[in-house]
């Protein structure tokens, strides 16, 4: 069979999208999983996930990530952006509910976040800081901001699920550059006792007042440029040990770029959402002959890029790198 892909990616964080909502394709689960595991192999096409973007029964449109490895996640902020912008494009609305697997989120188009370069804000939640639904197996409701002897001495974590399962710890710049970080991640995301189906792992570290930079191991991928929902749970746990403030603009840069986020607390049911506000730029369309049975062979007929829009992204790239370069 020919699928058509979308090529684009939310600070460096890419996908390709594949379009149930506007042709005529279905996919059984097992061929999402080795779509995603062919298509992501980046000796050939390369990317982080797949995103499906399908009808919904509740919302504009619904969204599905698959990660590399084949697994399905719950969420994907910068993912969602790029589906925010496709389903924009495709259904002409500037604002829509979207549907994902555990929510209905807010998705809207705003003002660009660097010149010339597509911007949405997304909705990320629901937020929980209870153990059970990241999974961890840990004998107490919450881990915030203390130290996790099984995995670490000395460290601070916070698990949250936003409502994909995250990791977090606030360090210095000897702890970025060392190898902490990865065999950390190695552990959590091999069998192993305290969370059972994996977890994303994110190093922040305050880079001015309003400003943080995270970098993330993803959990079904490894690390990448930059992830959306994680940016979206350290920002929330920076405000919770008070380096930045609810309801303020934070300034969260990447590998592969900058968005920002904004906290909000809602007093009376105490819960906690967050907007995640930053590109949605398209790489290239490619036509794909593709055979269920041997997804791993498949062939790029035709690639189309976007130069423009990928030109005009490397400038705020090149800005970001340079500030990152200053502060790390
Ligand atoms: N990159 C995404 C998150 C993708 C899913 C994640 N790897 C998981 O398994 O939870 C983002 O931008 O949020």
């Amino acid at each position: 069979m020919i699928i058509e892909g979308l090529k684009s990616h939310g600070s460096g964080n890419d996908f390709l999208i594949i379009d149930e909502l506007t042709t005529t394709l279905t996919f059984t689960e097992e061929e999402r999983e080795n779509f995603a595991k062919a298509l992501c192999n980046r000796e050939k096409l390369g990317a982080d996930g797949i995103l499906f973007v399908m009808k919904s029964e509740h919302a504009d449109c619904r969204m599905r990530v698959f990660n590399a490895d084949g697994s399905e996640a719950s969420m994907c902020g910068n993912g969602l952006r790029c589906v925010a912008r496709y389903a924009n494009d495709v259904l002409g609305l500037d604002k829509m509910i979207v549907e994902t697997m555990k929510a209905n989120l807010l998705v809207e188009k705003t003002e660009d976040i660097y010149e010339g370069i597509p911007t949405f804000k997304v909705e990320i939640s629901p937020v929980s800081f209870n153990v059970k639904d990241l999974p961890l197996v840990l004998a107490k409701e919450q881990l915030q901001n203390e130290t996790l002897p099984e995995l670490h001495d000395t460290l601070l974590f916070s698990a949250l699920a936003v409502p994909n399962p995250h990791l977090i710890t606030l360090v210095d710049s000897d702890v970025l550059q060392s190898d902490l970080q990865e065999e950390l991640s190695t552990k959590v995301n091999q069998p192993n006792e305290l969370f059972p189906d994996g977890v994303n792992v994110s190093f922040v570290k305050e880079l001015e007042p309003g400003s943080i930079y995270v970098r993330t191991f993803e959990r079904g991928v490894g690390f990448t440029n930059a992830c959306g929902t994680a940016m979206s749970a350290s920002s929330l746990v920076t405000c919770s040990v008070g380096l930045n403030a609810l309801e303020s603009e934070i300034s969260v840069y990447n590998n592969g770029g900058k968005v920002k986020c904004v906290v909000h607390h809602d007093v009376e049911s105490q819960t906690y959402s967050i907007d995640l506000i930053g590109n949605a730029t398209y790489e290239f369309k490619v036509s794909i002959e593709i055979d269920l049975d041997q997804p791993e062979k498949f062939e790029m007929l035709e690639k189309e890029d976007f130069e423009l829009e990928t030109s005009l992204y490397a400038k705020l790239q090149d800005e970001v790198q340079s500030y990152l370069r200053t502060k790390l």
